[in-house]
């Protein structure tokens, strides 16, 4: 593939440009959004943050009041599908079939391919060219977040079967349109490899970089307290809103957030801000598997929304009877527990994992999703029981553990445990660091980021062992004169000390 000079000059670093490329393209890039009509207050500036892992940043460079304006971005400066001129040039079916994502991805992929033809070529050179999220990691670092769950969400294999089947049958069919003049030549020796890899990273930015834009009018439904609903938001056309999102973020450390108006976008302190501090913004309350997902970094003030999953498979392979080998997890449902499959099924809570929260005192209740305790209780009540609840259209309740769902529960909790390749314990013999000096190599990284977000799942697994074994001790364990054999051979095993002895006697 051949590069444009200044695309060269991007593709040549790791991540972001070299120095003096650095700050040049920052100051083109502030250039560009003035002229573009952008209103930027004097005590914000764009710094580079590199020394800190932390690419560039938007600081104060003097004390700055609450709700005091720091910047305001017109919409027409928005990369968006809105106001590419893409659209005009490709049939408007084009989009009907493209989703949010996808449709922005195709605009993004065409204004970068314009180079300096570009509105938003200034903007490109602020970008990074290469990133720390999942998507990009070897095999080899992915493997050290061990059993997280976050491993089987990274959806590259999806990703590419989108684009594979709805963009670039496009980007083929209008090659001239993505590629006009001499461009089209380097099309032609483009392999679909090559587009694939840009796509790759045109949807990690906006996974990382793009709002949910408010259009001028709001027009989705808003309930009494002026909130849409998710799916409401999930429709929102995406936008890629130049400066605001240079902002990083850092959990509670948020202090400023964007206002949509009719004509623009306006960023403003949320608290008052002193000089030289950094200006964050919300990217949610993620844990960080997820950050390091989406964003491809983590910090300890994360920490609090860390979660571990149990997959839906181990949770019917631990509760039902065992069943022929070969059989998924839904057929094996079916089979062991026919009365009850379809209207759990019905209820909604057949999930493809059940989360384990972070809490600062650890509670069964608070840290257990709801969900996994009615599935369990679900699972291991009598036919008549669970047929007298269902008559009522009722579930067994979240707030509720019977002795036999907690032994289970442990016993999940436990298997969980035992997936990682190493112990917590292993895991904590040494300090652990994310380090940010240049000599170290981004796998280094990687690896320190993987070892702290699979001590954070190791942490909560370890609370719930302890509560939930405690749980089933308080609860006795006479529910288990009714199991059947095997699994009550599974469970004694799997009895706390305590438990075994308190049974004994
Ligand atoms: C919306 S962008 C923010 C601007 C970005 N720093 C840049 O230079 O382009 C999000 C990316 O910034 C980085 N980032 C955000 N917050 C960070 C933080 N607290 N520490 C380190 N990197 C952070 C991550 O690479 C993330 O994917």
């Amino acid at each position: 593939m051949k590069f444009h000079r200044a695309e060269r000059e991007r593709h040549s670093s790791v991540g972001h440009a070299p120095p003096t490329f650095f700050d040049s393209a920052s100051q083109a890039f502030l250039a560009w959004l003035t002229a573009s009509g952008a209103e930027i207050n004097r005590k914000v500036g764009l710094q580079d943050l590199r020394s800190v892992q932390a690419g560039r940043g938007v600081v104060a460079i003097a004390n700055i009041e609450e709700d005091e304006l720091l910047f305001r971005i017109p919409r027409a400066s928005i990369l968006s599908v809105e106001n590419s001129d893409l659209t005009s040039k490709l049939p408007t079916s084009v989009f009907e079939e493209l989703d949010p994502w996808l449709s922005l991805i195709l605009v993004m992929l065409y204004e970068y391919e314009k180079g300096q033809e570009s509105n938003w070529a200034a903007y490109f050179g602020v970008l990074p060219q290469e990133f720390n999220t999942l998507m990009f990691w070897t095999p080899e670092e992915l493997e050290q977040l061990q059993a997280s769950a976050v491993r089987d969400k990274i959806g590259k294999d999806s990703a590419d079967e989108a684009f594979r089947k709805h963009l670039i049958p496009i980007v083929n069919q209008y090659a001239q349109v993505f590629y006009p003049g001499d461009a089209y030549e380097r099309a032609k020796t483009m392999q679909e490899e090559d587009i694939l890899t840009l796509l790759h990273k045109m949807g990690t930015l906006i996974m990382a970089y793009a709002f949910d834009v408010e259009p001028a009018e709001l027009k989705k439904e808003v309930d009494e307290e002026g909130y849409a609903s998710e799916d409401e938001d999930e429709a929102l056309p995406k936008g890629m809103v130049p400066l605001a999102d240079m902002l990083n973020a850092d959990a509670d450390n948020n202090n400023a957030r964007l206002f949509y108006e009719s004509n623009s976008l306006t960023m403003k302190a949320l608290c008052p801000i002193l000089a030289g501090q950094e200006i964050y913004n919300d990217y949610g309350p993620l844990p960080r598997s997820d950050l390091l997902r989406r964003y491809g970094y983590i910090t300890r003030n994360y920490t609090q929304y860390d979660v571990v999953e149990i997959p839906f498979e181990a949770v019917i392979a631990t509760v039902c009877d065992p069943e022929p080998s070969g059989m998924d997890s839904i057929a094996r449902l079916k089979t062991s527990c026919p009365q009850t499959f379809s209207y759990l099924e019905e209820s909604g809570l057949f999930e493809s994992g059940y989360d384990i929260s972070y809490s600062s005192s650890f509670s069964i209740f608070e840290s257990l999703s709801p969900e996994l305790i009615v599935l369990v209780e679900s699972l291991i009540m009598d036919d008549d029981a669970f047929g007298k609840l269902k008559a009522k259209g009722k579930l067994p309740k979240p707030d509720k553990i019977s002795p036999k769902g907690a032994v289970l529960l442990h016993r999940l909790v436990k298997e969980k445990i035992a997936s990682y390749a190493t112990s917590l314990e292993e895991d904590e013999s040494e300090n652990v660091v994310v380090p940010v000096d240049k000599g170290y190599t981004s796998t280094e990284r990687r690896v320190a980021m993987a070892k702290l977000v699979r001590i954070g799942e190791k942490q909560i697994l370890k609370e719930a062992d302890k509560a939930l074994a405690t749980l089933a001790l308080e609860l006795g364990w006479s529910e288990m004169e009714t199991m059947d054999g095997q699994l009550k051979k599974r469970l004694a095993e799997d009895a706390p000390d305590g438990a075994v002895k308190k049974r004994r006697t």
